[in-house]
């Protein structure tokens, strides 16, 4: 039986076809993830618009995305992530959109890319940084893509899981590395996964986000203190009472 990452891809590739063709917008200048991580003398917290997941269902089906990304920059948001994905996270390229016209930080498109055509319309969308996930990827893909992206200008957040991963993704060079926490073959969770990943590659050049499963200030310095510059979290801001109050409460000192 194949894995949920197998069924979304499937997915993905029965939708390209389907994704609008266009001039991309050739006047816009994307904002820099990476240049925003190395400004800050905090964790950079990138918050996650998320209604659902494979993992949880339902999360806030209900949210307004331009909203709760107010609601994420009033706490100090450093870049705000947007899960697209329809059929298993209930978002919309609509919902990155309304997300980009309402905050400054950069904008991150989190969904599931295996072709140019996914960046372009990420781009029309107003995306300043993609995914690249690693476990989706074979080396020339994930060499062409990140390439096919920087050449209009975003930003890559190359994710990895494990340390197979890493060794991929480190041949490519890339600025940014997210280190899932999540194992997305059996959805287990735990952070300790950046702590030892990060253990043998805190050096290896890239600036490291720790990824899922962020919970608590504790957690925020457990990532800080494995070597990681930032964090990347969804469902405990898309269910706190008060977000704004949360991302201040995980923004730890570096
Ligand atoms: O969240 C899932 O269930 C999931 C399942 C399959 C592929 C990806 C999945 N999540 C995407 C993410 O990476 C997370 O949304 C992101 O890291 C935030 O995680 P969390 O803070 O635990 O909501």
């Amino acid at each position: 039986m194949g894995t949920i990452l197998d069924e979304i891809i499937t997915q993905k590739k029965a939708e390209l076809d389907s994704l609008p063709s266009g001039p991309l917008k050739a006047d816009r200048e994307p904002v820099s993830l990476a240049e925003m991580i190395k400004d800050s003398n905090t964790m950079a917290v990138i918050s996650e618009v998320k209604r659902a997941s494979p993992s949880k269902g339902d999360i806030n089906q209900s949210v307004n995305p331009a909203e709760q990304a107010a609601k994420y920059a009033g706490g100090g948001a450093d870049a705000i992530s947007v899960l697209t994905d329809q059929k298993f996270f209930s978002g919309t390229m609509e919902d990155l959109g309304q997300v980009k016209r309402t905050v400054d930080v950069p904008v991150l498109n989190k969904d599931f890319i295996i072709d140019t055509r996914q960046i372009d319309n990420a781009c029309r969308h107003g995306a300043d940084v993609i995914l690249l996930i690693v476990a989706a990827l074979d080396d020339a893909a994930l060499k062409a893509l990140c390439g096919h992206a920087e050449s209009l200008g975003l930003d890559v957040l190359v994710e990895v899981h494990d340390e197979a991963e890493m060794e991929r993704a480190l041949r490519i060079e890339p600025e940014i590395i997210g280190i899932n926490n999540r194992d997305l073959k059996t959805f287990t969770v735990d952070i300790a996964n950046t702590e030892k990943l990060l253990g043998k590659y805190r050096d290896s050049g890239p600036l490291f986000i720790a990824e899922s499963g962020i919970r608590t200030r504790e957690d925020a310095l457990r990532m800080q203190c494995a070597g990681a510059r930032g964090l990347l979290v969804g469902e405990t801001l898309m269910t706190a009472d008060d977000p704004a109050g949360k991302i201040e409460e995980l923004k730890v000192e570096l």
